[in-house]
């Protein structure tokens, strides 16, 4: 690690020592009642927190009043800057270069086979081995492989800025994917991975067998429709993400003085839209301590309460693509092999 990244992690943990994780929040909400606005001081800046859905939803929609606002630690730790650095218009551009390859079911049917390659020879490979194993970071080494299937999309972009393809394009261009690539790749290791365990331990087999049992005999491979019927893993999938999302929170910055459901933000005032504190209101979901993937059936999600992806015009655009990713996984898992001990021995079922 190097000491540029060093000095970011510690001015990060200061920044965080300022105070705000879950319970900070939490102990906030239950002094101030549940108005959904809490005004404090983080990362040195005035700022204000808010976990009302509409209000939220209203942030996140305002690309006149509000930019991106990440504290400067953060930008340094994540080096996301080109996307966060530019101008709505550039960020447009940019976005819609980058996203195209992920963003749509369709598309995402491209990557179905790969992807499905790699989970497959990944837990193979992890129940050859005879002795105990850290699931997670064996998983850990999937996930990487799987976020090299982007890697020929990387290439394709960086052919078309060499050849001028997309002149009058910021130089940094060819960064800004590298470091999406880069992005990818972090976003869905560790957390991620251990929370989606947590929902595996309450996921039975048997809709997996379901979903063979309706199948041509002829039919090998995984298709985009199967996964659409993975109705019960979408709920586990979602009730994860609400429950334990590595994305729990993000920034705002007001540009101007304005006025959200009768309050005042300051301009240049730090909005900090929790959305972990919307997932865990009882208001929105019953019993919102417990993981419920039931919770789910038959459910129709109000505006503005379930975030994991964001929302307005920095949605997040790898959100179905994760959501495959995780299924595919989540499918030969439960179908192929059994009993997670602790440490752990991954065994084939059958
Ligand atoms: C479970 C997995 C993931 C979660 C929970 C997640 C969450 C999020 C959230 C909440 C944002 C919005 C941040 C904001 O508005 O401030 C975001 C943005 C973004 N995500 Fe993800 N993400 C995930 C996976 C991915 C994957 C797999 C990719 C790419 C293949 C990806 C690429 C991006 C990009 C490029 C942005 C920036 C979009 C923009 O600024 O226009 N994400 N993500």
């Amino acid at each position: 690690m190097g000491w540029p990244l060093i000095g970011n992690l510690l001015a990060f943990i200061k920044d965080f020592s300022s105070g705000q994780p879950d319970s900070f929040i939490n102990n906030l909400i239950l002094k101030n009642g549940r108005n959904g606005i809490y005004k404090t001081h983080l990362f040195g800046n005035p700022s204000i927190i808010i976990c009302e859905p509409e209000m939220c939803r209203q942030v996140l929609s305002d690309d006149e009043n509000f930019k991106f606002g990440y504290p400067k630690s953060i930008k340094e730790l994540t080096k996301c800057r080109p996307m966060i650095d530019v101008s709505n218009s550039e960020h447009r551009r940019f976005r819609r270069l980058i996203t195209a390859p992920i963003v749509g079911q369709n598309t995402l049917g491209v990557y179905m086979e790969r992807i499905e390659d790699i989970v497959i020879n990944s837990l193979e490979e992890m129940s050859s081995i005879k002795h105990p194993i850290e699931l997670f970071k064996e998983m850990k080494k999937s996930r990487k492989k799987i976020s090299k299937i982007l890697q020929p999309i990387v290439e394709e972009r960086k052919m078309m800025i060499k050849n001028g393809e997309h002149a009058g394009e910021r130089k940094d261009l060819m960064d800004i994917i590298l470091e999406i690539k880069d992005e990818n790749g972090r976003k869905l290791e560790d957390e991620d991975i251990s929370d989606l365990l947590v929902g595996l331990l309450f996921a039975g087999h048997e809709k997996q067998e379901e979903i063979l049992r309706n199948r041509q005999t002829s039919q090998k491979r995984l298709s985009l429709n199967e996964v659409k019927q993975m109705v019960y893993l979408s709920h586990v999938i979602n009730e994860v993400l609400r429950c334990a999302n590595i994305a729990f929170s993000t920034f705002r910055e007001a540009t101007s003085d304005i006025n959200i459901n009768g309050y005042l933000i300051p301009k240049g005032w730090r909005v900090l839209i929790w959305m972990r504190a919307i997932h865990m209101d009882s208001i929105y979901y019953p019993n919102a301590e417990e993981f419920n993937p039931s919770g789910w059936d038959d459910c129709t999600v109000k505006a503005g309460t379930f975030l994991p992806f964001g929302a307005g015009s920095r949605l997040c655009p790898g959100g179905d693509l994760a959501k495959l990713e995780i299924s595919v996984f989540l499918h030969y898992f439960l179908l192929n092999y059994r009993d997670i001990y602790e440490p752990l021995i991954l065994t084939r079922r059958y």
